[in-house]
């Protein structure tokens, strides 16, 4: 009969319901009510100081951002990568969960890090925790550390922009030193590895940096007749930052090469949300997959640095077609096969076998 006691969850509900019951019947219901809204607060209370706020935590060598890097970069952050603290929150922010994290957190906040809080998780925070957490970040930044936000939402500060409340509350940091807040957690870590690779004496590479067709990545070790069959049928185009080469979903044939500039290729997860697959930069190249095999775009690409991009449709190989022209398309589209992981995968990879087969035909191997 009194199970109820045996189970510290039922055993404080049960005595939260006497408590009630007992100032109901002493004074009145209001009272009675009274105490049993304070009693769920504080029961509220407890609980979120007790859950976990750090969801997951990571370092910089396991979560890496979708940012370009060059191999020796890659090296570098793989030795280095745990002066990159990634640490998702969860839950409500307020001075009692804030104060259990600024205990967790407190060897780390004396060492020359980035750590990279991610905010999507937060479900609320308050004054209280917004001044721990200007202590960390003052903190964390005498050591040469710095702690940076990502994925804030203003619901999480009852509708005031927490980004620029979080900014206000940071007079360790010049304005125009560092930018702290983040709209994607992958744009955070992008942010403290380019500070990380300064810091190791790689800042990242400059905005104009060039690499010509016969150094692109997919020319590299090919025959050079192949690209001078090829160089005249691609479409030179100049586009500024926030251009769309195209969108996903739309049809294409088309395989464009990063001369200048970079290129985001991002999956939407809604109207301003996304997700960054890759960045493509200068020697790089994107759009294979309907170059292959011609159909939807399986991502938006956006320019994020004034580009210069060379574009090669396969309808032009095909109204061009004669032997060299296809001798030329199979060696691409070859070397492409090899590098598309999904054809790799595929143990009978058919689009290939008869894009390529096309070609083959044409030139009398088929
Ligand atoms: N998971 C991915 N990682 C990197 N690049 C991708 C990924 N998915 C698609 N892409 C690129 O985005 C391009 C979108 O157009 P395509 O499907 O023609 O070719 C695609 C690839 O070049």
């Amino acid at each position: 009969m009194l199970l109820w006691l045996r189970r510290s969850r039922t055993r404080i509900d049960g005595i939260l319901a006497l408590l009630v019951i007992a100032c109901t019947l002493s004074f009145d219901l209001i009272i009675g009510v009274g105490a049993g809204a304070l009693g769920a607060v504080l029961l509220f209370l407890r609980d979120q100081i007790r859950a976990q706020t750090i969801h997951s935590r990571s370092t910089g060598r396991a979560v890496r951002s979708m940012g370009l890097r060059s191999e020796e970069d890659l090296a570098l952050l793989d030795e280095h990568g745990d002066r990159i603290v990634y640490i998702e929150l969860r839950g409500h922010l307020f001075f009692g969960t804030v104060d259990r994290l600024f205990t967790e957190l407190a060897t780390l906040l004396e060492r020359p890090v980035w750590i990279v809080v991610n905010m999507r998780r937060v479900q609320s925070i308050d004054l209280t925790a917004l001044d721990l957490f200007r202590q960390m970040k003052l903190r964390l930044r005498s050591y040469g550390g710095y702690m940076l936000f990502a994925n804030i939402h203003r619901g999480a500060a009852h509708a005031r922009k927490m980004d620029k409340l979080l900014r206000s509350f940071a007079p360790g940091y010049v304005q125009a030193e560092i930018k702290t807040s983040f709209k994607s957690t992958d744009k955070a870590l992008e942010a403290a590895e380019d500070m990380l690779l300064t810091e190791l004496g790689r800042p990242p590479a400059p905005i104009d940096a060039c690499v010509a067709i016969e150094d692109n990545a997919l020319f590299c070790g090919i025959d050079a007749t192949v690209l001078e069959t090829l160089r005249p049928l691609m479409q030179e185009l100049q586009l500024p930052r926030k251009a769309r080469p195209f969108r996903v979903g739309d049809s294409g044939d088309a395989i464009y090469f990063v001369i200048r500039g970079v290129v985001d290729l991002r999956l939407p997860s809604g109207v301003y949300h996304y997700k960054r697959l890759s960045s493509i930069g200068p020697g790089g190249y994107f759009g294979e997959t309907a170059f292959v095999d011609p159909g939807p775009r399986s991502a938006d690409a956006v320019v994020t640095r004034d580009a210069t991009l060379l574009m090669l449709s396969r309808a032009k190989i095909g109204d061009l077609a004669d032997r060299t022209t296809d001798a030329a398309a199979v060696v691409l589209l070859l070397r492409l096969a090899c590098s598309l992981p999904i054809i790799c995968a595929d143990p009978e990879p058919r689009f290939v076998a008869s894009s390529i087969g096309e070609c083959r035909i044409g030139i009398g191997l088929g």
